[in-house]
């Protein structure tokens, strides 16, 4: 790019996952240069699906304690999202969804559609997620769902028509992003009654 130069990655921590501070002199339209930092944190790319049953008119959740919720004060860290998990070493998007799938909610799908993506927070994270919706039915049920013990994992698995969900981001039930923009998906293209 020609309005950056001098890139210097400054690793702050590497321990779950990876914060940089990274210093880099920026052009600005005027034409002045100046030496910018930015802390950039790297956990990975991430997957999400929101299951729906056009039949039923009933999505799939899950409901979960999140530590960063907690800390900000909200709901006592209980989030309710739609299915997601981060994206392993060489795994692709559907790969990694159609695993999330089955670990936490305990549905085999056999189609799932990419139909969004996003940078969940682009001033602070390198994180982008893909998002995808999918048809659910019964006869997919192949476990409880739940998540993985072994990564002491705790969720909820949570069925409900789709207007309760509607309702809940509305009422700040449902306070996750990419849940929310999946949702509101299913409402435009009105997948779903
Ligand atoms: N020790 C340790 N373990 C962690 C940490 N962060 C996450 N884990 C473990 O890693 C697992 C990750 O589970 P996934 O299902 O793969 O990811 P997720 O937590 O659901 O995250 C998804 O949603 C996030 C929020 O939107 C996304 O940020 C993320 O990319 C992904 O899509 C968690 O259950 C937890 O056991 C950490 O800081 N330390
Ligand atoms: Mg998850």
């Amino acid at each position: 790019m020609q309005n950056l130069r001098n890139i210097k990655h400054v690793n702050l921590s590497n321990d779950w996952a990876k914060l940089d501070r990274i210093d880099y002199d920026y052009k600005f339209k005027n034409g002045e240069w100046k030496r910018l930092s930015r802390e950039t944190y790297n956990r990975g790319n991430g997957a999400a699906i929101l299951l729906y049953n056009s039949k039923k008119g009933t999505v799939i959740l899950t409901k979960q304690f999140r530590m960063p919720v907690y800390e900000n004060n909200e709901l006592e860290g209980m989030s309710i999202e739609v299915c997601a998990g981060a994206i392993d070493g060489n795994e692709s998007p559907i790969e990694t969804i159609l695993r999330e799938t089955e670990e936490e909610v305990g549905y085999e799908i056999d189609n799932a559609k990419q139909v969004l993506t996003a940078y969940t927070s682009p001033g602070a994270l390198t994180e982008k997620m893909y998002l995808f919706v999918a048809q659910y039915s019964e006869e997919m049920k192949v476990n409880n769902g739940g998540g993985l013990e072994s990564e002491d994992e705790e969720i909820e698995v949570i069925e409900l028509p789709f207007l309760d969900a509607i309702k809940m981001i509305e009422s700040g039930e449902i306070i996750d992003a990419k849940s929310i923009m999946l949702l509101q998906y299913l409402q435009i293209h009105k997948l779903l009654d």
